[in-house]
């Protein structure tokens, strides 16, 4: 018996196409990227693959993005679940910056450190930072656990939990899952499931709106590396695309 688990990241939002880091400030889809997430869901119905239940993050590019994947695929009536958990990695001081000038200020290599490291986070962000989001009531329960910036670690640490419990306790019960969330919190989820090395996880990147299909057996480990996307040649030339981001 497997399950099926589908990974979207939302459509391109605003501050994509801005190219400045984004993280836990709460911009919305582009146009270009409310295209791309009916398109996701165009997809998800030509290949047969129907959400039962959808989880999200409480990002409203990941929120909207499951909105109209579901509703181009005729499954707007599914169960919701949302997690902070899911949210994109907090960026830190870095959330608002221009990726292009971050780079020629402080160089390729921390530039890459701060993006693709591990475990090295960027600078925390300050409350009064006009990015912050100290006194967003969508994270007030969190109180001082609210994260001021984050590594991929540090996403690691607060998804895990939320995807072996919920996200799992779904898949065991039969349901097709749609996780709508952000580039590297399912870098986060990629990583656990394929058991990719802290190193080679720098390498792994996630184009935006092209479901990407996991097939797990009954121990949740995958049956294929990797997943499949449902549009491969689109997902490689979009995943070459955010590699090269800030050059
Ligand atoms: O800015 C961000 O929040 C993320 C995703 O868009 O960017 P990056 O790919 O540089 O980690």
């Amino acid at each position: 018996m497997t399950a099926t688990l589908i990974l979207l990241r939302h459509g391109e939002s605003t501050w994509n196409a801005l190219n400045l880091f984004t993280g836990w400030v709460d911009v919305p889809l582009s146009e270009k990227g409310t295209a791309e997430a009916a398109r996701g869901g165009q997809l998800m119905a030509e290949a047969g693959v129907l959400p039962d239940v959808v989880h999200t993050s409480l990002q409203r590019r990941a929120i909207t993005t499951a909105n109209l994947a579901l509703d181009a695929a005729d499954r707007g009536w599914i169960p919701v679940r949302r997690s902070w958990r899911l949210n994109e990695r907090h960026y830190g001081d870095l959330q608002g910056k221009d990726k292009k000038e971050t780079l020629q200020t402080y160089g390729e290599e921390q530039f890459m450190l701060w993006r693709r490291s591990y475990d090295v986070p960027p600078p925390p962000i300050s409350d009064t930072n006009t990015y912050s989001q100290a006194g967003d009531p969508r994270y007030a329960d969190l109180g001082d656990a609210a994260p001021k910036t984050e590594c991929l670690k540090d996403v690691v640490t607060r998804l895990v939990p939320y995807l072996q419990a919920d996200i799992f306790d779904d898949l065991r019960a039969g349901r097709t899952v749609l996780v709508a969330a952000h580039g590297n919190s399912l870098r986060a989820v990629v990583k656990t499931l394929d058991g990719i090395s802290d190193e080679a996880i720098a390498k792994v990147n996630i184009p935006t709106g092209i479901p990407l299909r996991y097939d797990l057996d009954a121990d949740m480990r995958p049956v294929t590396a990797g997943g499949q996307y449902l549009d491969p040649a689109a997902a490689a030339a979009a995943i070459t695309a955010v590699a090269n981001q800030g050059r």
